[in-house]
Parts: structure tokens; sequence; C-alpha cells
């Protein structure tokens, strides 16, 4: 039989999703079982661990005796093919929590859509919090496909309306099933109602679907959980977080850095393996005697994780009881490692619904989702969660009522506060010929920023001055070429700019950067990071009213995003933040590119 595959899925009742859940399970003539033995049952036998073992679920076991309930149903059925377990989340209020909790593991996210109500709002949330938790596979079922006279018309209209909404997402993989749950249409059998659909049935896409690969088969992190000690006999027990590990491979064990190589390997029942790989239970011995406890990670010494006491997270609160507060402090649990930790930072909180960012929050109440800095009184050894989700994630336990208050991702080492120290120069700023300074342009698209900008450059380059244009459009097609316009993109987009410009500025170029970068946020992380490396940094708002730009609409994103071509149009369908106190406004009326040019050059000296 293949692998275990885990499904998430979520949403109200009147989707139909217990229908479909029902027609699944009734069509495939399986047995349900809501009992969580067979889960583990299921598991245990071929030394798969069950959803129980990864790490934010077996937080949550200890939270279950901590006195959260968590609304999730654990399904359990199998096909000659695979076996299957569903995770279904109620779609009521608890509804992140919930989905954050119950979801944090699977391989699949399941998003149903009403045929006849298109893409709604829970539809969005529910996608978007899959792909926060990097469920690697998204599919929309597009159901009651009956009540819609089985139109490939209406079933294409949502298709295109959610792939351009997924644009925004990290979703890997995106697929999308006209079905009836009531009637059985593409649940397990391919329809004979819509000839037109060319792909497969629900059953057969969750039957095939790749998910060997979403494994982290890479870096190797054995987190060790128990140290089983009999005689002269160690061994080592953990689930494995990530890697293949086989007998005879060098390792380190970390944090003490010690170098041995893998003597043996037993399977979960005691017997020996060739290799292990994760969500594997396995006892390792090594070659050489050494002290490891529990907490400590056996890795490749060529593929550490990070180590440090601060990271970035993005954390989902889980309680009603407390809220987060800056400076609050914590029982941290990550992998085996227990310590504590207290919030140094709250960067924003998160609006699930809209993205929005909200900078000005100060705390994170049940079911909010926010971007925090915090610190750990021990280093944790950790990946970010986008690497690999056992060793990226967290939760936090409020020491006084022993309840677990928080689930968290790990987004990367929080490098301001790590151990990562400068390297000086041996020049000095002073010692170059000349000053450097950025001069950043923001505005909507078609708001007239590329043309001042090269009209600035060129003016200051004529007088003789160095200046560099750092344009979005152009850094799109080499240092960004990886990122798309999802808000997480947009930010990352604007963090590398937001560096380039300040490396520029501090060799003593003029740089001009034209870049929507449409958050506050993140236009203020890079005027942070110029104004503390002591780096002149002007922030000029290129406010060319909506109207006007779209009647300029040089590139016509304007119409397609209007014709719902493009979702995620930055003034159209995706936030522009206005900037609250920019050095320097420009409007239509302020001039033509080249006036506009003079002002800024005015300025600078
Ligand atoms: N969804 C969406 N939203 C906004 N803009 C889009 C989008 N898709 C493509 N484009 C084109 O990409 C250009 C913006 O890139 P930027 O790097 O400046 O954007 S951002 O700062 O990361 O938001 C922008 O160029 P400009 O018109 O020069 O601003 C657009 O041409
Ligand atoms: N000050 C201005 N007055 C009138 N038209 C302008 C002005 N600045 C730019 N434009 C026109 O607006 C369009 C968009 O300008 P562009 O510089 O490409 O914007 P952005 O880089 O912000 O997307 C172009 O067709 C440009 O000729």
């Amino acid at each position: 039989m293949g692998q275990l595959l885990r499904v998430a899925t979520a949403g109200s009742v009147d989707d139909g999703k217990s229908t479909l859940i029902g027609r699944l399970l009734y069509d495939s003539k399986t047995i349900l079982s809501d009992q969580l033995e067979a889960l583990e049952r299921a598991g245990g036998d071929r030394g798969e661990t069950g959803p129980d073992l990864a790490l934010l679920t077996d937080g949550l076991r200890a939270e279950r005796e901590q006195g959260i309930t968590i609304d999730v149903a654990h399904r359990y059925f199998a096909t000659p093919r695979r076996k299957f377990i569903i995770a279904d989340t109620p779609g009521h209020i608890q509804y992140t929590r919930n989905m954050v909790t119950g979801a944090s593991t699977a391989d699949l996210a399941l998003v149903l859509i009403d045929a006849r109500k298109g893409v709604l709002e829970q539809s969005r949330r529910h996608a978007f919090l899959a792909s926060l938790l990097g469920i690697p596979h998204l599919v929309l079922c597009v159901n009651k496909m009956d009540l819609v006279d089985y139109s490939q018309e209406r079933f294409e209209e949502i298709r295109a309306e959610f792939a351009s909404f997924a644009m925004k997402l990290d979703a890997p993989d995106l697929t999308f099933i006209p079905v009836s749950a009531l009637r059985g249409d593409n649940i397990v059998h391919r329809s004979e109602n819509m000839p037109w659909y060319e792909g497969t049935s629900l059953l057969h896409h969750l039957e095939e679907v790749h998910v060997a690969s979403d494994r982290n088969l890479i870096d190797v992190r054995l987190p060790v959980q128990y140290v089983i000690r009999d005689g002269d006999f160690r061994g080592y027990a953990g689930t494995v977080a990530g890697g293949v590990l086989k007998p005879g491979d060098d390792v380190v064990v970390l944090p003490s850095g010690f170098t041995s190589g893998i003597q043996e390997i037993w399977g979960p029942g005691g017997e020996p393996v060739e290799e292990a790989f994760t969500p594997q239970a396995v006892t390792v011995r090594l070659t050489d005697d050494l002290d490891v406890s529990r907490g400590d990670m056996i890795c490749r010494p060529q593929n550490r994780p990070h180590t440090g006491q601060d990271v970035d997270a993005i954390v989902c609160w889980l309680t009603e009881q407390s809220a987060l507060e800056l400076g609050g402090r914590y029982a941290l649990q990550h992998t085996s490692r227990g310590t504590r930790a207290r919030v140094r930072q709250l960067d924003y909180r998160l609006d699930v619904n809209t993205l929005h960012r909200d900078t000005g929050a100060k705390s994170l109440s049940l079911n909010e989702i926010g971007r925090i800095r915090l610190r750990a009184q021990q280093p944790l050894l950790f990946d970010a969660y986008r690497r690999n989700r056992t060793t990226g994630s967290f939760i936090l336990v409020d020491e006084n009522t022993n309840n677990t208050v928080a689930a968290g991702m790990i987004t990367g080492p929080d490098v301001a506060e790590s151990n990562v120290t400068w390297v000086s120069t041996a020049v000095r700023r002073e010692q170059r010929r000349t000053r450097g300074a950025t001069i950043w342009l923001t505005g909507l698209s078609g708001s007239g920023k590329s043309s001042v900008a090269v009209e600035l450059e060129r003016r200051l380059v004529a007088a003789g001055k160095p200046a560099y244009l750092l344009d979005g459009d152009n850094l799109r097609h080499g240092l960004n070429a990886d990122l798309g316009f999802s808000a997480q993109d947009r930010t990352e987009n604007v963090r590398r700019v937001g560096e380039v410009a300040r490396l520029f500025a501090d060799s003593g170029v003029v740089s001009i950067v034209s870049l929507i970068s449409p958050y506050r946020v993140d236009r203020e992380r890079a005027r942070r990071a110029h104004e503390e490396a002591g780096l002149t940094f002007v922030e000029i708002f290129v406010d060319t009213p909506i109207e006007v730009c779209e009647a300029r609409d040089p590139k016509g994103l304007y119409a397609r995003a209007r014709a719902g071509e493009i979702t995620g149009f930055t003034g159209v369908d995706d936030a522009y933040e206005t900037p609250e106190d920019p050095d320097l406004v420009l409007r239509p009326e302020t001039g033509d590119p080249g006036v506009m040019a003079s002002m800024i050059v005015d300025m600078l000296d």
C-alpha cells in the first residue's frame, strides 16, 4: 500500500463538506472509523508515525490534557492504493485555531467552493491558512455543480478567480475539480455529466498526488527525544525531522559540536534498518561515546540548522484566556527542547481575510495571527518553517496555567540579534570620495516613479554625482526573479532592494529606488536600516490618484486587473498603504518628470 496521505479540510456545513467526506467514505466502500486508535495503529505498524507525532500536534496532545479543546475530527479510510487521514475542522469562529492545530501536518488541503456562490471569504481564508502552514498541495472542489447545470463556464470563472488570488499565496500545487458531493459526480468516479472536464476524480487525485518529494530529504535532523541506556549501550531515540540517515554516515551532535558516525539504526519495532527518513521514529547508536542528552540534535557536519536565541516567527494565538503581549514570557517547546522565551517585538498583526498588516497592533488575541520576535533563554536549533515544518515550528505554553497559548512558525533568525558579527572593513566612509544616500520613490503602478527616477539619475550623473537607478521592474528580472506578488514576496522584494540600496549608499553612490513598495512596514524597515547605518534615506511619495494611473495605463495592467485577468493588483484589489510622513510628495500638478527630478536635486543639495 502506498504512502499515508494527510488531508485537511475546513468549512461550514452548508458547503457540503460532510456530504463530500461521507461520499468519499461510502463510495470507496471503506470503513469509517472515527477512532484515533485506528489512526495510531495505521501508523504504528508501518513505522510511520501517525499525525500525533509531528511537533505541533505533539504539543497539542499535551494540550488536550491541558484544557484546550480542538474541534478537529480525524477520519480514517483506505483504498487499495493508499491510507488517508482527513482532519476535518468546523468552519465556525474557532476556525483559525483549529486549522492551525489540526492541519499543521497535512500533505494536502481540500477547499470547498459552492458553485452558486463562487469564491467566498471563507475559501480565501482557508487557502491562506493552508499556504501559511506550508501545506504543499491545495485542491479546490467546486461543489454543487448539479445546481449550476454542470456549467463549464461557471467552473472556469471560479477557477480563474481563485487562481489569481492564489498567485499571492505560496501555493505550489493547485488543482481544481468540479464535483457534486450529493450526486457523487467526480468524487470517486469520473462524472458523465461533465464530459468537458478532463481531469481525474477527487479520490483518484488523492490516491495519485505525489507527496514523497514534499518531504525534506536533504537536511538531516534528528532531535533527540530520549537517551536509552542499558549497560554499555547508549541509543538516541527520536522522530526523524528531515533528511535520510544511514549507518556509516558522519554526523555532528548539536549544540556540543562533537562529531561521530552512525553505527546502527533501529526502526520503531526495534528492528535494524538500513536507512531512516522523516517522519520515522528511530533509535540511533553512534560510533563514539558522546555526552548526548534530550533536546540535542543529530545532523550532518556540513548541513546544520540555525543556532540562536533570537527568532522571527509568525504565531497564531490559541486561547481566549489571555492575549499575547509585548514582553510576555512563556515556556517554549521546540522539537524535543523546552526553554523559556520572551516576546521582544510584535511587528504586526495580520488580517487573515484581507492580508492587511496592522503595524500598530499591541497584542494578539484568540485566532489572531501576527509576526513577532522572540528571545529564547537557551539557543534553539532551528530551520525556517518553509524549509522544515518540524524544526521550524514551536508552541508557547503559559507557565501559570500550563495551557498552550500559541503555535508558531519560524520565518528565520532575527539577524539583528544573532551572533553573526559584522566584519569591519579598512576603509571608513569619510575616506570615500563621495557621499551616498537613498532616494526611495513609492507609489502606484503608473504613478510616474520610473519616469522621475530616470530623469533624476540622468541629472545627478550629468552633474558628476555617482547615482544608480534600482527599478523594481528591472530587478525582478534578476535579483528578484524568484519573487511574485504575494504579500510575502513583496515584502521580500522590498527588503532586498532596501538592502542593495543601503550597500550602494554606503559605497558613496546615490541609489534611486523606484518600487511600488505598497506596505508601510516594509518601507519603514528600509528606512530604519539606513538610519541605523548613519545613511540618508529620503522617502518620496509619487501621489498620483489611481484614476490618473488607470487612465495612463501604459502596460494595460489596470485594464487586465479590472477584467479579472490579474488579481492582487496594487490599488485595485491589493492594498497600497500611503506614506504617513514622506519627505516629499509629488502630484501630477507638480509638473512633468523633469520638473519633479529638479525638485529632488534641489532638496538633496
Ligand atoms: N499584481 C501586481 N501588482 C502590482 N504590480 C504588478 C503586479 N503584477 C505585475 N506588476 C508589475 O510589476 C511592477 C511592480 O513591481 P514592484 O517590484 O515595484 O512591486 S512591489 O514593490 O513588490 O509591490 C509594476 O510596475 P510599475 O508599473 O513600474 O510600478 C507592474 O508593471
Ligand atoms: N508627471 C507626469 N505627467 C504626465 N505623465 C506622466 C508623468 N510621469 C509619468 N507619466 C506617464 O505615466 C506613465 C507611467 O509612468 P511610469 O514612470 O512608468 O510609472 P511607474 O514607474 O510608477 O509605473 C508613463 O506613460 C509616463 O509617460
